[in-house]
């Protein structure tokens, strides 16, 4: 098993109390698997990517572990973590094409980056390059400046930069979001090929667009309000949901040739609860077109056929 997550609970500290971001998270990602975490803004994604490579203030670690490749990931000590970020497990952070610093040229960049964590640079230098040229890009990159790449020649060398060491786990949060179409795609593609190339073992990939995750995921993660809801191969996510969000989160994409003055494409009524002090029992009763009473209580994630999870008292 590449990573195993079990019961994370994460909160954010404010003055007005925790924020709970994260409450109660399981679940396994195997060797070679792309898993795609997907759901509404504020359900938690990038909390759930951030704290498995640096959980720091206002984050608390609240309850629950992780493992990688079989050993503890020590998320709650930043520290001990240091041996495992970007040798072992890497994240392309959302935004990561602003979080190039503007005022050193890439190679300054990458050469500062690998000395930290004990690598030299011309060691590493013709790797660099073939995988520059991989994604499409010419090596004089390496003598540019950030500000003078486009955002998908940014995003890629991004990719290129935190996939170097050959990470066990890389988190790709919204690595495609500011991209236009044709440049998403591709920038997908690339991911899938760096895991098929043995440049990453396992990947997550956190995202809003469940079309992207169609396309490359093998797996798909649906989170709400800070809770996983639903976890399944991706085909079975997409054709066959059985949590009532998944199903409503699925049935308002839009699909190819359907022509929507035809057909109205409908989104969920209602809006996420508040993490600061969320509901009782199940978090999307409020939303839910099949609440009943047993909804008061936390419905249990349930392996309803072979590696397809639901928390739903519905279905359950
Ligand atoms: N630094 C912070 N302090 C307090 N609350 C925070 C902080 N960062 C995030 N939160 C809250 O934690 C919850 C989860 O946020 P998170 O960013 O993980 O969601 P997300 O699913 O990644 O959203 P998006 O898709 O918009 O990036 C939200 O309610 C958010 O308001």
């Amino acid at each position: 098993m590449s990573l195993s997550v079990d019961g994370l609970r994460v909160y954010y500290q404010t003055l007005k109390g925790d924020i709970k971001a994260l409450d109660g998270v399981s679940f396994d990602l195997r060797d070679g698997e792309i898993a795609g975490i997907a759901g509404e803004s504020g359900c938690g994604k990038s909390t759930l990517s951030n704290s498995l490579i640096m959980l720091r203030l206002p984050m608390k670690l609240v309850e629950g572990s992780a493992s990688l490749d079989g050993s503890p990931l020590p998320i709650g000590d930043q520290r001990k973590m240091n041996d495992f970020r970007y040798k072992r497990i890497s994240i392309i952070p959302q935004y990561a094409m602003n979080a190039l610093n503007p005022t050193v040229k890439l190679k300054r960049l990458i050469s500062d980056l690998l000395a930290c964590h004990g690598v030299g640079y011309e060691k590493t230098l013709p790797e660099l390059n073939r995988r520059l040229d991989l994604v499409g890009l010419d090596s004089s990159v390496l003598k540019m400046y950030p500000v003078e790449l486009s955002g998908g020649m940014k995003q890629r060398a991004v990719m290129v930069i935190s996939t170097l060491l050959n990470p066990s786990l890389l988190i790709a949060d919204e690595v495609t979001s500011a991209l236009d179409v044709s440049t998403q795609r591709a920038v997908a593609e690339m991911i899938v090929e760096f895991r098929d190339k043995g440049f990453v073992k396992s990947i997550i990939f956190v995202t809003h667009d469940i079309s992207i995750l169609y396309q490359i995921a093998d797996s798909i993660l649906i989170m709400y309000a800070g809770k996983l809801v639903e976890r399944a191969a991706t085909e079975v996510i997409i054709k066959r949901p059985v949590h009532p969000y998944t199903k409503m989160l699925i049935s308002s994409l839009p699909e190819v040739g359907v022509h929507y003055t035809d057909k109205r494409l409908k989104g969920i009524p209602g809006k996420p609860p508040q993490l600061l002090s969320p509901p009782r029992g199940c978090r999307f009763k409020d939303r839910c077109p099949i609440a009943f009473e047993k909804c008061e209580e936390e419905p249990p994630m349930v392996e309803i056929e072979p590696s397809h999870w639901v928390a739903c008292w519905g279905v359950n």
